[in-house]
């Protein structure tokens, strides 16, 4: 089963993806951008201000390309329980708001399309809910993601996303104190693995 964790900057999914770490030690936990150098190369490109959207979002795919070769496919043929702080989804959310004003008529649906011939969806994504403002303060604004006004239309994205797909996503109020996104984020972990388990003895 894969399952991600996705939201916005400061969010809180690190927080809540190493707490979850004791109650699964058998799972494979993993991230985007990988500890690769597909994810160096991502992390360079992320602290250049005027680094081409397009050439970035193309960096992603490559080091998305390579945790699915490398990690998530093996990790799944072996039966294990994926889970991954940032997957597609952020590539969806953030990159369209990268390319918004890019020469592309809709970034969002040419960034799924790309995926769309290679990736793994995830089973199930629990989705931290923060507000931009919240957001950027967490994440002590240090990068050029890291800003209200980029980070309220991330957020917008987000929204689309889970419009388009409601089954798939589960909604946490990341606004509240770490102990209780923590647990609302252990809950909903509990209930998808259980329920994923159910439906494989059917
Ligand atoms: N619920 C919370 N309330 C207040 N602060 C929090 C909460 N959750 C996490 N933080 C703090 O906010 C900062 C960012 O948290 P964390 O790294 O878990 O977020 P993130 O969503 O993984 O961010 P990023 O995507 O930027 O890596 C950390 O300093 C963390 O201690
Ligand atoms: C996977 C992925 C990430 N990002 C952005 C979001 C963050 O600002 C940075 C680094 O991620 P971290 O969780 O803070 O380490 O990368 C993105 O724009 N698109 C993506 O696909």
């Amino acid at each position: 089963m894969l399952l991600t964790l996705e939201g916005l900057d400061g969010s809180g999914k690190t927080t809540a993806w190493e707490a979850l770490r004791p109650a699964y030690p058998e799972a494979t936990f993993t991230r985007e951008p990988t500890d690769s150098w597909y994810g160096d190369a991502v992390y360079r490109s992320i602290a250049k201000e005027d680094a081409d959207p397009l050439a970035e979002l193309f960096l992603y795919i490559a080091d998305h390309a390579d945790h699915l070769s490398r990690v998530i496919r093996p990790a799944l043929a072996d039966g294990d329980l994926v889970i991954s702080d940032r997957y597609t989804d952020s590539r969806y959310a953030y990159q369209a708001a990268m390319l918004a004003d890019a020469d592309l008529a809709r970034p969002l649906e040419y960034i799924r399309g790309v995926h769309g011939a290679f990736t793994r969806e995830p089973d199930a994504t629990i989705y931290l809910d923060v507000d931009p403002e919240t957001a950027a303060a967490r994440a002590g604004a240090t990068d050029k993601y890291e800003r209200t006004a980029f980070l309220a239309e991330v957020q917008s994205n987000y929204e689309r996303l889970i419009d388009a797909e409601p089954e798939r996503f589960v909604r946490v109020d990341a606004g509240r104190s770490p102990e209780a996104v923590i647990d609302a984020v252990e809950d909903a972990v509990a209930r998808l693995v259980d329920a994923h388990r159910d439906g494989d003895r059917d």
